[in-house]
């Protein structure tokens, strides 16, 4: 099994992976980026855009990683014709409206973003659209080449003393609404996740609902991202309540105005004039609402420029392929849209923790599982003891121990498990995990830096808890308690592991059986019950044995015997085992 849970893992070996990632960008990307994944190795493919949906769903099975930019739609179909190979979809720039980011986390493909990257040219280019809006340059423009001189016609107005209105504070809202301050404006803000002393920092004035914010102001501009809840917030009401001689700007996307309401609102006079970059479908279909907007006299209109001047698309370009470098290699992204953020030193020292839980993960579904401790539907508790209790950031051992839970067992429908998709994984199973931080060392001995204890706690099952604890020594993992027994052995390979009455002549026996079955033992442990687990704790432990325990001074004596076997471990053998005297129980454990 592949022992990092932290991030989308390469194929699985029943695919014949091909040894060098490939990467395919369908639209137009700077070649900084470009340059940098192929100087790692990397297989770059570059289509001529635009992009095809029909080619891209016959492309994406072949490749590692996709770059789009806003044109490309990554569909649930693209994702799921992706198969396991997929391991990222960045988007080189901020919107990821044109991914379908739940498709993407339920398959464990992570989706990165450049947040920044073109910031600052949304931003002027929405102050350009703002003064061009003002001052009739495009129309006047027009004029001009075709040979009419119209001064009179195309009298302007000034932005200055004049109130702005910016919905969405964000990253580009706020660097138009400086901006819009240094051009000597008033600036009116609606945003209801904003923060007052932020806005107030910013010399803006915030407003509780935009119902207010839109009456006042002489320019509206938008910068909320596309969601459910910002398509058609402003519409037919929003805009009749605004001044006739009011311009509204678009540099974020088609649909936050309603297009139906916006081109009336332009038609019968409701509103001046619009700046628009963005369209409902790009580029606008022939004789749609769009298109007639996108040719309105009353309308500046540009092909989504927003992004598009040379610093930003260096800028995207760079910051999305190093993060498809990082990740390939097996690395952190900066800026995931669907992950938690992981900083590198956290990631490097959870390295060994995220092998030892999977493995603990695996090791309990397999010697567990078909003793009454099936996976679905239980709850466990992972606690985290000494230095590793002071670690905030978890969520790779809970993606890890998801992922061993199920790996073994689970048909995942051609997904892998990851800290991408773990916990809608764990929910559709019902598995519920809480995660403990003991800093005092708790139950297991303090002689481990740092120890994880996997605890399930069978509902509705008296005494029916299964314990199993591990460490990190170095880099290598141990398992120190696997039941009520305490071990010491490093969970990788087969394994088979038998429950049995701690009495001579065991080991002998089930070494004859696997020598008649040609399976050789690379190391074998025998784990006595854990001091002070007395015949009372013996007697209530879980009904695990599938034959009387015939004396109390037996019980008292039962030991677990582990061997690391190499060598076919077929049903035959097993059963065999199984029917050894003084043999409980045998399970047969592949990590
Ligand atoms: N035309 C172009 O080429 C470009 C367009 N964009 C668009 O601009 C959008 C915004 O980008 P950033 O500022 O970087 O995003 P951001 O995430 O920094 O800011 C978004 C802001 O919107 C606010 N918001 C969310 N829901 C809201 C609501 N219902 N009403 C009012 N405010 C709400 C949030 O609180 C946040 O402050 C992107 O999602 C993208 O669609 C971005 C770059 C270039
Ligand atoms: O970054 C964004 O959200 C943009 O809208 C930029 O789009 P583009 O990369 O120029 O197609």
């Amino acid at each position: 099994m592949a022992p990092s849970a932290l991030l989308p893992t390469p194929p699985s070996p029943i695919s014949v992976p091909d040894p060098v990632p490939r990467i395919l960008v369908p639209e137009r990307l700077s070649p900084e980026g470009l340059a940098l994944l192929r100087s790692s190795g990397f297989k770059v493919d570059t289509p001529p855009p635009p992009p095809s949906p029909e080619a891209l769903l016959a492309q994406i099975p072949a490749y590692d990683a996709l770059i789009v930019r806003s044109e490309t739609k990554v569909t649930a179909g693209v994702l799921a014709a992706a198969g396991r190979r997929l391991r990222v979809v960045a988007r080189a720039g901020v919107g990821v409206d044109n991914i379908d980011v739940d498709a993407a986390t339920a398959r464990g493909v992570v989706v990165v973003n450049s947040p920044s990257g073109n910031v600052v040219a949304a931003a002027e280019h929405t102050i350009a659209l703002l003064l061009a809006c003002a001052r009739n340059v495009c129309r006047a423009d027009a004029g001009m080449k075709a040979g009419r001189w119209e001064r009179g016609r195309l009298v302007g107005v000034e932005i200055a003393r004049k109130t702005l209105g910016v919905v969405g504070l964000g990253k580009v809202g706020m660097k138009v609404a400086r901006m819009a301050k240094g051009l000597g404006m008033r600036v009116l803000v609606f945003d209801p996740y904003a923060s007052k002393e932020v806005a107030g920092q910013a010399g803006v004035e915030l407003r509780d609902e935009l119902g207010v914010l839109l009456p006042e102001v002489d320019f509206l501009t938008v910068h909320t991202p596309l969601l459910v809840s910002t398509a058609n917030l402003l519409g037919e009401k929003e805009l009749r309540s605004m001044k006739k001689t009011a311009r509204v700007l678009n540099v974020e996307r088609g649909g936050v105005y309603n297009e139906e309401a916006l081109l009336r609102a332009l038609d019968e006079g409701w509103i001046a004039g619009a700046g628009l970059d963005v369209f409902t479908s790009e580029p606008p279909v022939e004789g749609s609402v769009a298109a007639k907007l996108a040719a309105h006299p009353k309308v500046v209109s540009t092909p989504h420029l927003g992004a598009s001047t040379v610093e930003a698309q260096e800028n995207v370009s760079i910051d999305v392929c190093t993060q498809v470098v990082e990740i390939l290699k097996g690395g952190l992204p900066t800026a995931a849209v669907n992950a938690p953020l992981i900083l590198p030193e956290e990631y490097r020292r959870l390295q060994p923790f995220v092998r030892l839980v999977e493995r603990m993960g695996s090791l309990y579904t397999q010697h567990f599982a078909e003793r009454g401790g099936m996976v679905g539907g239980r709850r466990f508790e992972l606690v985290y003891h000494g230095e590793l209790a002071g670690m905030n950031n978890t969520r790779p051992l809970f993606a890890a121990l998801v992922k061993g839970l199920v790996s073994s067992i689970s048909d995942l429908g051609g997904r892998d498990v990851n800290i991408v998709n773990a916990t809608l994984v764990a929910r559709e199973r019902g598995i519920a995990i809480d995660e403990k931080h003991v800093r005092d060392g708790g139950t297991v001995p303090p002689v481990y830096a740092s120890a994880v204890t996997l605890r399930s706690l069978a509902p509705g099952q008296e005494g029916g808890e299964q314990v199993i604890e591990g460490y990190v020594s170095g880099n290598a993992i141990f398992i120190s308690k696997l039941d009520r027994f305490r071990a010491n052995f490093v969970p990788e390979g087969t394994l088979l592991v038998l429950h049995n009455y701690d009495e001579p002549g065991k080991i002998g026996n089930v070494g004859m059986v696997l020598g008649k079955h040609g399976v050789n033992i690379n190391f074998m442990q025998v784990a006595a019950l854990e001091s002070g687990t007395d015949k009372a704790a013996a007697a209530a432990a879980p009904p695990v044995v599938d034959r009387l325990v015939d004396s109390e001074s037996r019980a008292a004596r039962e030991a677990l015997m582990i061997l690391g076997v190499a060598g076919d471990i077929t049903e035959e053998l097993l059963g065999e085992l199984g029917k050894a005297d003084g043999i409980l129980h045998v399970s047969l454990v592949r990590l």
